[in-house]
């Protein structure tokens, strides 16, 4: 029996991930505002302003014919689109709050476009409040009278500027290789989305619990709503009221093994994995928030990887207060290939009464255990290669000093090294790309976005950062060559320019 028991820690201050420290400033800047009825009222004229038609034309100039669009929607769906806070059951959120973000950044006249799409389909009948104003996107609570479904729509904000550093997630992928759209939000967004479709559509398939995604148009993605009574949601893993410390080492396990299935199964690595992004619902740890989630191949997958574990383990072992398992251990667990974690070479089935087995083997540390935390503070600290050529100096001094186990810890393991990132790996994604393409009209986009440019540009491999050395320098060698072939038939510069000259002597 695993000892996941208590531990005499001291509270000490737990690390923020990346994104949640945004978030955090965020809502501390939110808390200090005091909503005076004064300022209510003016949100409530905010909101009356985006919704009288008579004032639209001033607001958006030019795009007469998209506002009359937009007038015509909310005169059909105006009863049916509550953007309340929703009051299904208990909330963070205040009425004021939501309604000036909803006002401000979601429900613009496009929006209304995409949602009068969810009306029109029948996916949706109403929307009935405002679940959640996170840094990147409201949550609504919506329902399908007829069917008696219940969804959560996620509109993400288009008029923010936190997608901006977004680019290194969406960067270094071959599923949005070319979309370089990072300097128009719309278009933005609309990836973010279509990310966060893909990626549950993924976890979903593999049976990793997650909200089921029903539809996406544009930057307005539907899901199955987890909720316990039909009420509010279910909460989230740092709200969840566990009965036991057995339970929380039960979730504990799970979480690790679902990060197992989804680098194995899903090919991804989640990337802002917290208690924050996790749902008990139904006694099952629920994934979501998968936007940011990148493959395997992304430069940047494995420093992703190191710290969802680190915040996986900060929740448990300094929250929870329970034992648990080192972090490059843990990092070994989700990457290494069956293969090489059964000595037998048999390849058990990657479910997870085998995958508990094979963790219930690895020690747990006990919060205090200073050999294990500094093996795991070198270990965060570490840049981890594909090759041992690009091994950094100071990692190979600390080989030498004895602070790594072995010289194979530095570098990613062999799943990273056979990845072939120049082409998609993964036949299936590239099918599902086509399939998604050809199945998303383009008034399923921006009416002004420049699509055809940007499928242009997707067709131009633009990875060649992630090749390997001996590659590149064969691969510049040859264009090398070529130019040089090229330049024997080229036509000198003077040349050229004294024909053109006479040319349009002769023509004029
Ligand atoms: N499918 C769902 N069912 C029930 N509740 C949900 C669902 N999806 C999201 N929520 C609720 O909405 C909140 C915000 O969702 P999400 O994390 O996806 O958005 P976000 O913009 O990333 O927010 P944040 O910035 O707070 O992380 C969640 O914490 C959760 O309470
Ligand atoms: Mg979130």
């Amino acid at each position: 029996m695993v000892n996941f028991g208590f531990n005499a820690q001291t509270t000490a201050q737990k690390q923020i991930p990346l994104k949640k420290q945004n978030l955090d400033t965020m809502t501390d800047a939110n808390e200090s505002y005091e909503s005076s009825d004064e300022e209510f009222s003016e949100t409530e004229n905010a909101l009356n302003t985006v919704l009288d038609t008579s004032n639209r034309s001033h607001a958006y100039g030019n795009h007469t014919q998209n506002i009359h669009e937009s007038a015509d929607i909310l005169d059909r769906y105006a009863d049916k689109i509550n953007v309340d806070q929703y009051l299904g059951g208990s909330h963070r959120i205040t009425r004021d709050r939501s309604e000036r973000a909803t006002v401000d950044q979601v429900l613009d006249p496009r929006t209304l476009r995409f949602l009068s799409k969810l009306f029109k389909n029948g996916t949706i009948t109403k929307i009935n409040g405002c679940i959640s104003t996170g840094k990147e996107a409201n949550v609504y609570h919506a329902e399908n009278s007829t069917t008696g479904k219940q969804y959560a729509i996620k509109i993400y904000k288009t008029s923010i500027l936190v997608f901006k550093d977004r680019e290194r997630y969406v960067d270094g992928e071959f599923r949005f290789r070319g979309t370089k759209n990072q300097s128009n939000p719309r278009k933005m967004v609309r990836t973010w989305a279509e990310k966060e479709f893909r990626n549950l559509k993924r976890l979903h398939s593999s049976g990793i619990p997650s909200p089921e995604p029903v539809d996406l148009k544009s930057h307005v993605l539907v899901m199955e709503y987890l909720s316990e009574d039909g009420g509010g949601p279910s909460p989230r893993l740092k709200d969840y009221p566990f009965a036991d410390i057995d339970e929380v080492a039960e979730f504990y396990q799970r979480l690790v093994v679902d990060m197992r299935l989804m680098f194995q199964k899903c090919r991804l690595v989640h990337a802002d994995l917290s208690e924050y992004n996790t749902i008990v619902h139904d006694k099952e740890l629920y994934i979501f928030d998968v936007s940011q989630s990148v493959e395997p191949e992304h430069p940047m997958a494995m420093d992703f990887l190191r710290m969802d574990i680190k915040n996986v383990n900060d929740f448990f072992s300094r929250v929870k207060k329970i034992n648990v398992y080192p972090e490059r251990l843990i990092f070994k667990f989700i990457i290494d290939p069956w293969s090489q974690m059964d000595p037998s070479g048999e390849v058990p089935k990657e479910d997870n009464k085998h995958l508990r087995k094979q963790l219930n083997e690895i020690p747990l540390k006990t919060v205090d255990d200073v050999e294990q935390n500094q093996k795991d503070e070198v270990f965060r600290s570490l840049h981890l290669v594909t090759s041992l050529r690009g091994l950094e100096e100071r990692d190979f001094k600390r080989f030498s000093e004895g602070h790594v186990d072995t010289l194979t810890d530095l570098v990613a393991p062999d799943v990273l090294r056979t990845l072939d990132c120049t082409v998609p790996r993964d036949q299936e994604e590239a099918r599902e790309i086509q399939d998604y393409d050809k199945n998303t009209t383009s008034s399923d986009y921006d009416s002004d976005s420049c699509d055809n440019e940007e499928k242009e540009e997707s067709k131009i491999p633009k990875l060649k950062r992630f090749e390997d050395k001996e590659e590149k320098r064969r691969r510049k060698k040859a264009a090398k060559e070529k130019n040089r072939e090229r330049r024997k038939t080229k036509m000198n510069k003077n040349v050229k320019k004294r024909l053109v000259k006479k040319s349009h002597r002769h023509k004029s």
